[in-house]
């Protein structure tokens, strides 16, 4: 079963997707992980060697290279911001899940990581405005939103795979878990 998930950055989607691999036995591509692997660099290290542009030119290729697989597919916070990376996400016939929580949260599961370039040189006020600019794309490439805040990952685990049994019959509808 292939699953995508989406969302602004450490709202979950590597963990989920992770968790969400193991329950399915299948394969966790997470698309970092895959540049992370291409340029043989660290993602801070990619962007101040090359800068952004490189990075995102290397995200939309580990995209092209990865939508088609049997896999569970965690995408980075950027992801979908490129309108062709979004209308691959779109088209891909996949769930496409949405990871949302608020810049709170956001802020407390960052905690020290140094790993986000951008993240780490954004105060709260300036991640809530990078975040708002992005939403509105992360819940049109979307199938399912779900608010993560208050939920453990295995319930957004559960959530995520009750969704996607019923995928053939809300294709293409943004739906918010209410459970
Ligand atoms: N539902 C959750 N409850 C508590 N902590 C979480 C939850 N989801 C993720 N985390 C923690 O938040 C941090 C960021 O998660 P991560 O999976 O890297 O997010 P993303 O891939 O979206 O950037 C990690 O330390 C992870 O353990
Ligand atoms: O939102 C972004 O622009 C980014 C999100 C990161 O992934 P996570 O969302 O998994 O943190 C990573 O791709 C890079 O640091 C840029
Ligand atoms: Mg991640």
């Amino acid at each position: 079963m292939r699953i995508v998930l989406v969302g602004f950055m450490a709202c979950g989607k590597t963990t989920i997707g992770q968790l969400l691999a193991a329950r399915l036995k299948q394969r966790q591509i997470d698309l970092d992980e895959e540049i992370v692997a291409r340029e043989g660099l660290a993602i801070p290290e990619i962007f101040s060697r090359f800068g952004e542009e490189h990075f995102r030119l290397s995200e939309h290729q580990a995209l092209l290279d990865n939508i088609g697989q049997d896999a569970v597919i965690t995408t980075g916070g950027g992801t979908p911001m490129r309108d062709d990376n979004a209308a691959c996400l779109i088209n891909s016939g996949a769930p496409v899940i949405l990871l949302d929580a608020e810049i709170s949260t956001i802020v407390d599961r960052i905690g020290n990581d140094r790993n986000r370039p951008i993240a780490n040189k954004l105060d709260p006020a300036g991640l809530e405005k990078l975040k708002a600019s992005r939403q509105s794309r992360y819940e049109r490439v979307a199938s399912l939103k779900i608010q993560t805040d208050q939920l453990r990952p295995e319930e957004i685990c559960d959530q995520i795979l009750d969704f996607c049994r019923e995928w053939n019959d809300s294709e293409g509808q943004l739906l918010t878990a209410s459970r």
